[in-house]
């Protein structure tokens, strides 16, 4: 009971009175495991970073779309051990439709590309900031939801387009603070390393397989992911081994020996890849790239140049990845091979990198004007001065209750982050005016302005 008193008093103090919750609740009161709540302090940010999203996919000309977040889940059925797709958030519905909350966004861009065929002039710049979806076991304690900015071309088969998406990912960056200091952008050419493994002896239609088990390096080892080779892709020990010698290329030029020593010409793949960094340079972000032949993203459908952004400091968990997915969307039923290339941009790995470089923006509640009635008969004359001050497109925050004390009204201001107070009395309404306080500055130096009714769209301006 007194620590109930004592939280009251608390809230009393700050002038929010709130109320008292029951020990044992009748409903749940956190979230479903592995979700997240947004309350408003906490939006206020991931709307600072979609801001930061948005801006940067605009700067390049992508157009924005959206779809349910609800998909058929035969858009994911991939025989290739994807992580992505052995955990499918998915369920039957009420008419037997097998479905799933999206696991990722590309497959629907596809879909609705080729669901518009007719009419879409390519290239496709598209970009969305879906929250994406994945049913783990509970004792993984991960998340089960993230946003993920997604940003595609669909349509160029020049390596100029994965290019542009390296400039607007660039453009984000730097948007946020972030320098080649911080992070830098791992590149490889799946159609190369396609050429060299063929040559080591794996098969082609294991070539996805291997790329999905090979993306496991960095967290389970390379004695593991040999043990992977073998057990699931069933590749010989020589085979098994030569393919990790691959990824331990140290650059561009020694896989470009070891290509010329396994009889692989120097094709089409290695071009686009030293396009890229050419290109790059050109746009003015190559020293944001680096080549690296182990990087082989873990999406079974890429086909050609991926790429992936990490922290220099390797601390943190990639915080985008993309690539070029040329057969997705014959996959799914087009005519012919249309070219496309995208990246994900997951919300939660770049927080962690600007929290701890102390690169959060602070981001206060904020309004411009708290409108105060003086007394519960001048609720509607301030509802007046409130339609007249929005009217100017200022953020104006209502009193909905009457104050006794001025006090109160000048804390119930400061808690908002008003910039201005306007008060509502009898006598100034009855002469047509509202007293203004600026509350940006200290209490002596407060300016008090008595405004006409008619002036209030124009008030902040003066
Ligand atoms: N694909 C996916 C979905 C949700 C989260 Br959290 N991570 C990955």
């Amino acid at each position: 009971r007194l620590r109930a008193e004592e939280e009251q008093k608390k809230r009393k103090l700050a002038g929010g009175v709130g109320f008292e919750v029951m020990q044992q609740p009748p409903v749940k009161l956190e979230p479903p495991s592995g979700t997240r709540d947004f309350y408003p302090d906490d939006y206020r940010l991931q709307t600072w970073l979609f801001d930061k999203f948005h801006a940067a996919a605009r700067a390049s000309g992508f157009e924005l779309f959206d779809a349910p977040v609800l998909e058929r889940q035969e858009l994911y059925k991939r025989k290739a051990g994807e992580e992505i797709t052995s955990q499918m958030y998915g369920f039957v519905d009420g008419d037997g439709e097998e479905v799933t909350l999206r696991p990722e966004m590309t497959p629907t861009l596809a879909r609705m590309a080729l669901g518009r065929a007719h009419s879409q002039i390519l290239p496709l710049k598209w970009y969305s900031i879906p929250q994406c979806w994945r049913y783990e076991a509970i004792q993984r304690g991960r998340k089960r939801e993230h946003y993920q900015w997604n940003v595609d071309i669909i349509g160029c088969r020049s390596v100029s387009a994965e290019v542009e998406l390296l400039s607007t990912a660039v453009f984000f960056f730097k948007s946020v603070g972030i320098t080649n200091a911080d992070v830098k952008i791992k590149v490889n050419s799946r159609k190369v390393m396609g050429d060299v493994l063929a040559a080591a002896g794996v098969p082609t239609e294991s070539f996805a397989p291997v790329c999905v088990i090979l993306d496991k390096l960095d967290k389970i080892g390379a004695e593991a992911v040999e043990e992977q080779l073998l057990e699931v892709a069933k590749l010989p020990a020589d085979v098994s081994k030569r393919v990790l010698a691959v990824l331990a290329c140290p650059n561009l030029d020694a896989l470009r020996t070891l290509a010329k020593d396994s009889g692989v010409s120097d094709g089409e793949g290695m071009k686009d890849l030293e396009s890229v960094f050419e290109l790059a340079n050109a746009y003015g972000f190559g020293d944001w790239l680096k080549f690296d032949a182990s990087l082989v993203r873990g999406l079974a459908y890429y086909t050609g140049v991926v790429f992936e952004a990490f922290d220099v400091r390797g601390e943190l968990r990639a915080i985008m990845g993309g690539g070029r997915y040329d057969r997705l969307l014959s996959l799914y039923g087009a005519m012919t091979e249309v070219p496309a290339c995208g990246f994900g941009f997951g919300d939660c790995v770049i927080v962690e990198l600007l929290k701890e470089r102390g690169q959060l923006p602070h981001l206060p509640r904020n309004v411009d004007v708290v409108v105060a009635p003086f007394s519960a008969d001048m609720q509607g004359p301030a509802m007046t001065v409130a339609a007249g001050l929005r009217a100017g497109g200022a953020r104006v925050d209502l009193m909905l209750e009457a104050k006794k004390k001025a006090g109160a009204a000048f804390d119930y201001a400061n808690r908002v982050g008003a910039e201005y107070i306007a008060f509502v009395a009898p006598n100034e309404f009855s002469q047509g005016k509202v007293r203004f306080k600026d509350l940006r500055v200290e209490d002596e130096d407060r300016k008090q302005v008595d405004l006409n009714l008619n002036e209030l769209d124009r008030a902040l301006d003066a």
